[in-house]
C-alpha cells in the first residue's frame, strides 16, 4: 500500500513550469528517488510535500488524507520530515538539544505544567529523552552528543540533521540532497544510514539528488524530471538503459 501518492501535479511560477504533471507513489518500505539536472524541479517537489508551495493542478494523498493546503506544521505533526539541502540546525546548541526539538511536535503539555516540570511534562521529557538516546546510537553520534552543532565537520552536522528529522518519528521521511557536499567517506557512512533507516526502522524515504551513482546504488524506484516533466519512472536498471534518460539527463548515447 502507498504512503504517499502524487497526482498529476503542476506548479508554476510566473510562466515558469517548475513542476509538470507529475506523478508517483511511495510505498510503505521503499525507498524511492527522484533525480534530474539542476533546475528540474525536485526542490518544488519537495516543498509540495512539506506545504511551502501550492501547485496549480494536482492531488496529493499521505496517509490516506489530502496533504495539499494544509501549512508545514501541520503536514510535520502528520508524521512527514525532511531535512534540506543546506544544514538547517540550531548551531549554537548540542546535538542532544538539536535533537530534542526535533520532538517537540509530538509534545502535548500546558505551559503551566512545563514551567512547574510535573506530570504529563516530566512524563512526556523522560520518553523524549529516550527516544533521543536511540537515535545518538543509531547514528552513531554518541562521540558528539555534548557538542554544539557549529563545531562538527559538515559529514556530522548532516548526520545530526537526519536525526532531528527521525526525532519527529516521521512516517516518511524526504531527503532533500543528504550527501550533497560530502567527502567519499562522509557519503559512504550517510548511505549506509539511509538505508538502516528504511531495512531497521522501516520508514519510507523520498529522497532527491543529481549524483546519479548514489541514488542508483540507494533506491527501489527512480523518477527521473527534466524541466519539470517525467521522463522516466522505474527501477535503477530499467531508468538507466531508458534512452530519454541517457538523452536528457545524461545528455549522451547509450554505450
Ligand atoms: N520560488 C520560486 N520562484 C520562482 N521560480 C522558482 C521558485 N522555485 C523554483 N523556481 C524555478 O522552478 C524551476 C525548478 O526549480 P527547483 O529548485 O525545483 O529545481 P531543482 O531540480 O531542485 O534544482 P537544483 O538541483 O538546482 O536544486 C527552476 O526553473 C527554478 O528557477
Amino acid at each position: 500500500m502507498a504512503v504517499l501518492t502524487v497526482e498529476d501535479v503542476s506548479l508554476s511560477f510566473a510562466g515558469v513550469r517548475a513542476i509538470d504533471g507529475v506523478s508517483f507513489d511511495v510505498g510503505a518500505a521503499e525507498l524511492f528517488a527522484v533525480i534530474g539536472p539542476n533546475g528540474a524541479g525536485k526542490t518544488s517537489i519537495f516543498n509540495v510535500l512539506s506545504g511551502v508551495y501550492r501547485p496549480q493542478r494536482g492531488r496529493v494523498t499521505f496517509l490516506e488524507a489530502d496533504l495539499l493546503g494544509r501549512r508545514p506544521h501541520e503536514i510535520a505533526a502528520m508524521g512527514l520530515a525532511r531535512t534540506f539541502q543546506n544544514v538547517e540546525l540550531f548551531h549554537n546548541l548540542t546535538v542532544l538539544d538539536n535533537l530534542m526539538l526535533g520532538r517537540h511536535c509530538h509534545f502535548r503539555y500546558g505551559a503551566l505544567s512545563a514551567i512547574a516540570w510535573y506530570g504529563r511534562a516530566r512524563r512526556q521529557e523522560l520518553a523524549a529523552r529516550a527516544r533521543v538516546e536511540d537515535i545518538i546510537d543509531f547514528l552513531e553520534l554518541a562521540a558528539w552528543r555534548r557538542h554544539p552543532v557549529r563545531l562538527l565537520p559538515y559529514g556530522i552536522q548532516k548526520r545530526v540533521e537526519l536525526g532531528r528529522a527521525l526525532a519527529m518519528e516521521p512516517r516518511l521521511l524526504l531527503l532533500d540532497e543528504p550527501v550533497a557536499g560530502m567527502n567519499l567517506e562522509e557519503t559512504e557512512d550517510m548511505a549506509r544510514f539511509v538505508l538502516d533507516i528504511r531495512d531497521e526502522l522501516g520508514i519510507p524515504i523520498v529522497l532527491v539528488d543529481h549524483d546519479m551513482g548514489l541514488v542508483m546504488d540507494l533506491a527501489d524506484r527512480v523518477l527521473v524530471l527534466d524541466f519539470g516533466r517525467p521522463v522516466a519512472l522505474g527501477t535503477p536498471a530499467e531508468v538507466q538503459r531508458d534512452p530519454k534518460v541517457i538523452e536528457a539527463y545524461l545528455g549522451g548515447s547509450p554505450s
